[in-house]
């Protein structure tokens, strides 16, 4: 599988993602920018972590309008897959390919640390090679990442089994601590209804390599490699 990795001005975690991808998981992977207005050919194509314009006016906001978010729908709406990772997780709320919003953390703080995610479902390329009882232990690095959707769209959500993670304990339940930004229903992580977008806060790409010690990330890799 072809993977493309998009940069724009302001992401910081293109490089890491592009590592993984072709150091770690040994797949074809193009770095495209922002201003590309072609995909140049890829299947999935991941928008990463960082501070894309620096954050103005929300997070997202800006890069929804950059001129490859033209080609990203598109692809999208062919069912081609997207993944975005926490700003590119906000991105894709920006821009409506996935719903609700990332809103400030309920502390009104940016959180850096490990956290736990247990799987949602089973039924997405992201989750589907994942154990569904186990608690992965993947680190978050975000001002803006508490999910919120109102009523009706959280409904459908629920409904249609569009949530990928929640924040769970180290023993993979739900504790009052276990959800780091007070995001609705301890939410890390949804694809869109038509399952081949995904998004999540969390930076598997941070926790893909032995040498950093913990390489529970590199199974969400794998699951996609398995199931896409
Ligand atoms: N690690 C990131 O992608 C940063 C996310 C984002 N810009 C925030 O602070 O909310």
């Amino acid at each position: 599988m072809k993977f493309g990795v998009v940069t724009f001005p302001g992401s910081n975690c293109d490089e890491d993602m592009v590592y993984v991808l072709e150091t770690i998981m040994g797949q074809q992977v193009e770095r495209l920018w922002h201003k590309d207005t072609s995909l140049k050919g890829v299947d999935f194509v991941v928008l990463p972590g960082g501070f894309s314009y620096g954050d103005y006016l929300r997070s997202g906001a800006i890069a929804k309008l950059s001129p490859i978010m033209g080609e990203v729908m598109n692809h999208a709406d062919k069912g081609g897959y997207v993944m975005g990772i926490c700003n590119g997780f906000q991105i894709l709320t920006e821009s409506g390919l996935l719903q609700g919003a990332l809103l400030h953390n309920n502390n009104q703080k940016f959180i850096c640390k490990n956290v736990y995610l247990k799987p949602a479902t089973s039924n997405s390329a992201i989750t589907k090679g994942l154990d569904a009882a186990k608690a992965y232990k993947i680190p978050i690095a975000h001002g803006e990442g508490r999910f919120f959707a109102p009523e009706d769209t959280m409904k459908s959500i629920l409904d249609n089994d569009q949530v990928l993670f929640h924040y769970v304990n180290e023993e993979a339940q739900v504790s009052d601590l276990s959800n780091p930004n007070g995001s609705m229903h301890d939410i890390a992580g949804i694809c869109n209804p038509g399952r081949n977008v995904f998004g999540m806060m969390p930076h598997p790409e941070r926790a893909a390599d032995a040498a950093l010690a913990n390489e529970d990330g590199k199974r969400f890799f794998e699951s996609i490699l398995k199931y896409c």
